[in-house]
């Protein structure tokens, strides 16, 4: 298969809230062969544990993400360690055959959990420097491994202001994020402004230094307004068919 008969993979990048899965279920209406794959958040909510006892099985869930939003020194590196393993399974998903052309859509990556949040988390104080140390080795050593499968053709980021994103964030109303302040969300905004405006987050897989980004303005209210979207789809449209 030539390099141009390639399904392509990009990843929607942005703050917490800014509209990543508004924007997803936009892109996945507007054409079919593009394929949208969502972030796997209701996973970090109900971890399964089945406990088994040699006469007992036990089976019980627990919520992740409540526990790292709860308590971020215990919790960041369990976390990060998960939520980036399970975008891994999500990114290596067998592919079913499609025309060519056919693009697919992660709501974030393995490299946001790294250079986004475990980044922030560290920075933080919430993953101590061995945590930051052992998380790193590993995701090097697995994304190395996985190669070609785990690359990103293009990025589209989402960039809104922090305080637009606090403001949907209360509106969505999730009720973990109840806790989360403006001073968290504009710390995130500045770790993507950096890796993916400024460039100047430190990388460390070539591909992703050179990685096309489609930077959209996410704080125009495109949810009902067809023009909008129309204006968004056709920058997006064009961004895909130069990938
Ligand atoms: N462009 C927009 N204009 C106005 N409201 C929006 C826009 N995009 C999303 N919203 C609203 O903002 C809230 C958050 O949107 P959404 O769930 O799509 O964010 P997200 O980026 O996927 O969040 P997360 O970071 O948690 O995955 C929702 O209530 C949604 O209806
Ligand atoms: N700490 C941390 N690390 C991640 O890799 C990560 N990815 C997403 N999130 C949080 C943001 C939303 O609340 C919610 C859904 O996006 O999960 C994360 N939090």
């Amino acid at each position: 298969m030539s390099r141009s008969d390639q399904i392509k993979s990009v990843s929607i990048e942005g703050n917490i809230a800014v509209g990543k899965s508004t924007f997803a279920r936009l892109l996945q209406r507007a054409e079919q062969h593009w394929e949208v794959i969502a972030e796997p958040v209701s996973k970090w909510q109900n971890v399964d544990q089945t406990n088994q006892t040699e006469h007992h099985p036990q089976q019980s869930s627990s919520n992740l993400l409540q526990m790292m939003y709860h308590d971020p020194k215990r919790w960041s590196y369990t976390f990060q360690t998960f939520s980036c393993m399970s975008r891994m399974r999500t990114q290596l998903q067998p592919l079913p055959v499609r025309a060519s052309g056919a693009v697919r859509v992660y709501e974030r990556s393995v490299y946001s959990d790294r250079y986004i949040f475990a980044l922030n988390m560290f920075e933080l104080g919430c993953m101590n420097s061995t945590e930051w140390a052992v998380y790193q080795d590993w995701h090097s050593f697995l994304v190395e491994q996985f190669g070609r499968r785990i690359q990103l053709d293009g990025i589209i980021y989402l960039r809104a202001s922090p305080q637009t994103c606090m403001e949907r964030l209360g509106r969505r109303g999730r009720v973990e994020e109840q806790g989360i302040q403006l001073d968290y969300l504009e710390k995130l905004h500045t770790r993507h402004e950096d890796w993916l405006v400024d460039r100047k987050t430190r990388v460390h897989f070539e591909h992703l230094e050179t990685v096309p980004v489609l930077v959209l303005d996410a704080d125009v209210e495109f949810e009902k307004d067809p023009k909008a979207q129309d204006n968004l789809l056709t920058k997006v449209r064009h961004f895909f068919s130069a990938l």
